[in-house]
């Protein structure tokens, strides 16, 4: 299985390079942003207990997200692989993850950050606010996400970095070279 991380601050492109990726390469996406949007909307149990963390951009608790991972990993038994957009958010979830694909036979192939810088991610944001009306792209709550990623995700990073499965790509340009670049980078990967 050739399965990825991407990884980035919120505003990267995580979303946009995933859907260009499964693809290509015959993944399948697993965003765990989209997925707790969808229980928003569809009033799921868990949709309710999130609900408020998500417009607030904190994050959602560790057990509940792997749990809700591993839950959508296990309903693709056939996948090729997986493109996980969004998650590991924690070390916790980054080790979980290493021992969730450990007792499939599987692991990480490969961690790629995508590198933008703030002033960049806030000019970004903004549009996109105005057309996903995404309750959580608000100034005041997107310094909350910012700051998520700054005080617990970045952790993330030396993780996988002593484990020589970190990549950096530059995020900034036009779509076509950050996916063209990203390639680059993938078809390094041994699955
Ligand atoms: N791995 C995760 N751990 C905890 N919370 C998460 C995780 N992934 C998504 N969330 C929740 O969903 C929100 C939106 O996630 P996402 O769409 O990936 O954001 P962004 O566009 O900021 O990268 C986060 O602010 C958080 O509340």
């Amino acid at each position: 299985m050739l399965n990825l991380v991407l990884f980035g601050p919120p505003g990267a492109g995580k979303g946009t390079q995933s859907e260009k990726l499964i693809e290509k390469y015959q993944l399948v996406h697993v965003s765990t942003g989209d997925l707790f949007r969808a229980h928003v909307k569809g009033e799921t149990e868990l949709g309710k207990k999130v609900s408020q963390l998500l417009a607030d951009g904190e994050l959602v608790p560790d057990a509940i997200t792997i749990a809700m991972l591993e839950e959508e990993v296990d309903k693709n038994p056939d996948a090729k692989g997986f493109v996980f957009d969004g998650f590991p958010r924690t070390v916790p979830q980054a080790v979980e993850l290493d021992l969730f694909l450990a007792r499939k036979g599987s692991k990480v192939a490969g961690v790629i950050a995508l590198d933008v810088d703030q002033d960049e991610l806030t000019k970004r944001i903004a549009e996109r606010h105005k057309i996903s009306g995404r309750p959580d792209d608000d100034a005041e709550k997107l310094k909350k996400r910012i700051s998520e990623y700054f005080d617990k995700t970045i952790h993330v990073l030396p993780y996988y970095e002593e484990q020589g499965k970190l990549n950096k790509v530059n995020g900034i340009g036009d779509i076509e070279t950050v996916y063209n670049n990203l390639c680059a980078v993938i078809d390094q990967y041994k699955v």
